[in-house]
């Protein structure tokens, strides 16, 4: 059975509500999935893993929240080559430049990203959510 982590950082809980629906549907295959605030991760739960969901909003100037999820993505370039990879995130203002930044982060450290990075603008309504269900579905 699959090994699958959530990991999120989220200051007011929109990328939270994205982070359950996409381990929802990471779930639904029977895979084991773990729900973990990123405070509460290291580098061993991903280099543990067999696929991975990272969720951050964009704050500062269109920058992963700077106190926790910078610095772990950081730590964690050296475990994620080949690693299955789904990335997401809630916005406000701007155009997903974060997103792009992340995404051409994680393929320069030689992630297997499985998808586009879901950018969802503010609070994820239904159908929001749903997407985020299948970006999960994808690290079954
Ligand atoms: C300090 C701060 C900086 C932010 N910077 C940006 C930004 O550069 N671009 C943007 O689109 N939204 C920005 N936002 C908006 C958040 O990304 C948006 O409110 C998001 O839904 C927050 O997600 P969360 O509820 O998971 O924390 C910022 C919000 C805060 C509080």
């Amino acid at each position: 059975m699959k090994k699958i982590k959530v990991i999120y950082w989220s200051g007011t809980g929109n990328t939270e509500m994205m982070a359950k629906a996409v381990a929802d549907g990471a779930s639904s295959g029977g895979s084991v999935v773990e729900l973990i605030d990123v405070s509460k991760a290291s580098v061993d739960t991903v280099a543990h893993a067999d696929a991975v969901a990272l969720g951050c909003p964009s704050m500062g100037a269109e920058v992963l929240e700077e106190g926790e999820m910078e610095p772990f993505i950081e730590s964690i370039k050296g475990v994620v080559s080949g690693k299955p990879i789904v990335l997401f995130g809630s916005y406000g203002w701007g155009d997903g430049e974060w997103m792009r930044d992340w995404e051409a982060r994680m393929n320069s450290c030689g992630s297997n990203l499985l998808a586009d990075g879901l950018i969802i603008n503010e609070t994820p309504d239904a159908d929001a959510l749903e997407q985020c269900k299948d970006l999960g579905k994808l690290l079954r």
